[in-house]
């Protein structure tokens, strides 16, 4: 037994993940883990104090729900200083105050107004996919994800200026790259450095937008974050605003990006698949509202496949404030702990054949989604449960929806996606799918 024996990292590079061999194959490292150490799996990880992964349904759900109040978040260090004071990186009362204000900015009839928002941008970015053979189809989503971040969060129609857009949308990649360095400190000219000033970038034009947002009194979730205030009436500060706002930016794009990459991907070789959903979007009109879009079994079966297959945020941080036990083991006060969901998606004792990309096993006749509580959660758990989980599944399906509706798409019998697990997971080759437009097939 090696259960008191620690994992050594191969590498002290301080990157998320902490190690090679989770960047490597994040999946294998988890399941050698859980097999070796059972639920609570001590790791060498650069950073303060112990650190372990957290590992099956069990251990992941009693660290998420916090029954004994002893973990917080641990997000910090993985994500640097660009989410700063996100709703994620709260804790405690302060984060219960600022969850109750910022679930006004999500309730149905703001999802509504987004969603309304989201077709013409969505067909926009559309227009300009054309024919290709290897259309890159993650790059082009993360390009389209982006702006409808910058129309439908940001309220962008505001922007007159292209050039100030244009840097707007540069400082928010840069800031959205820098989850992925591998150093993490700012030196001229990298990354971090990078980041450093795009988050400086968005804090200032953010700042000085703020003024005209709350003029504006519009649907644009920047407009919305001035005026949303919980039942006694509590808003948030400017300061706040701009920085839930940054963070809901974020949080939302590669998120989201995910999300419809893998339905392409997968969708691309299963085109039974790719036709019972085109079938579904088909009788759609081009703007759905939020019940149409609602009311889509096999999509819903698709995406949630796809985020079970790869979890769009495969681990989250949290560490513990005091000692605790987790699934009968002992964690030590100051222990960093890395929530490990990815692994529940695979596990054979909850999912038939969980390599397989089969949708059908979220029908309601299998529901196996509902052997554990925890058997499948993309979105988290206990009070960080994903705030936007609902706004995600309706732009995922906006966007699959009308990609569906205007093209057909495959990919090779025997193409993998390699993937980066540096930080959140993407195809490092921007996904290459031969793309054909709907009015191109007789
Ligand atoms: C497929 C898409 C998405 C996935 C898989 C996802 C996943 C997650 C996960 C796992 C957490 C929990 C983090 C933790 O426990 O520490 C989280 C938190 C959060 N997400 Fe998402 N997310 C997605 C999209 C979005 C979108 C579109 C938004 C906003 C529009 C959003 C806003 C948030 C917020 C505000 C939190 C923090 C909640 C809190 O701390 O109370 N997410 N998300």
């Amino acid at each position: 037994m090696e259960t008191n024996r620690w994992i050594r990292a191969k590498s002290a590079i301080p990157v998320i993940g902490g190690s090679l061999a989770y960047m490597h194959d994040p999946l294998t490292l988890m399941r050698q883990l859980y097999r070796s150490h059972g639920p609570v799996a001590p790791v060498a990880m650069p950073g303060p104090g112990p650190a372990a992964f957290i590992l099956g349904p069990d251990a992941c759900g009693a660290v998420l729900q916090n029954g004994d109040k002893a973990f917080v978040n641990g997000w910090e260090l993985l994500v640097g200083p660009f989410f700063d004071r996100g709703l994620m990186l709260l804790d405690g009362a302060e984060h219960k105050q600022h969850r109750r204000i910022l679930q006004q900015a999500f309730t149905r009839s703001r999802l509504a107004a987004y969603t309304a928002a989201l077709h013409p941008a969505v067909a926009a970015e559309l227009d300009t996919w054309q024919a290709a053979e290897r259309f890159p189809a993650y790059s082009a989503l993360k390009r389209l994800t982006l702006n409808l971040a910058t129309q439908i969060f940001m309220g962008g129609h505001r922007i007159a200026d292209p050039v100030e857009l244009d840097r707007v949308n540069r400082a928010f990649i840069d800031c959205v790259q820098a989850a992925g360095a591998i150093m993490r400190v700012a030196v001229p000219g990298n990354k971090w450095h990078r980041a450093t000033r795009g988050r400086a970038t968005l804090d200032r034009f953010l700042t000085a937008q703020l003024p005209a947002a709350r003029a504006a009194g519009g649907d644009d979730l920047f407009s919305v974050l001035t005026r949303v205030e919980d039942e006694d009436g509590t808003r948030f500060g400017d300061a706040d605003v701009v920085n839930h706002m940054i963070f809901l930016l974020m949080a939302a794009h590669e998120t989201t990006t995910s999300t419809v990459s893998t339905a392409m991907y997968y969708l691309g070789r299963h085109p039974d698949w790719q036709d019972r959903v085109r079938a579904e979007a088909a009788v759609l009109g081009p703007e759905p509202t939020v019940e149409q879009l609602s009311t889509l079994p096999d999509l819903d079966m698709v995406i949630k496949e796809c985020q079970r297959l790869v979890a769009p945020v495969p681990v989250v941080a949290r560490r513990a404030v005091k000692d605790t036990e987790v699934a009968g083991r002992h964690v030590q006060a100051g222990t960093r702990a890395f929530v490990c969901q990815q692994l529940s998606h695979y596990l054979p004792e909850l999912w038939t054949g969980p390599e397989a990309f089969d949708p059908s096993r979220f029908s309601p006749h299998r529901a196996e989604e509902r052997s554990h509580r925890f058997a499948w959660a993309p979105f988290g758990g206990g009070v960080h449960k994903c705030l936007g989980m609902a706004f995600s599944n309706l732009e995922a399906r906006t966007v699959l929806a009308q990609i569906l509706r205007r093209f057909r798409w495959s990919v090779p019998a025997h193409y993998t996606p390699p993937m980066s697990n540096v930080s959140l997971p993407y195809p490092k080759d921007g996904l290459p799918v031969d793309l054909l437009p709907m009015a191109l097939i007789s």
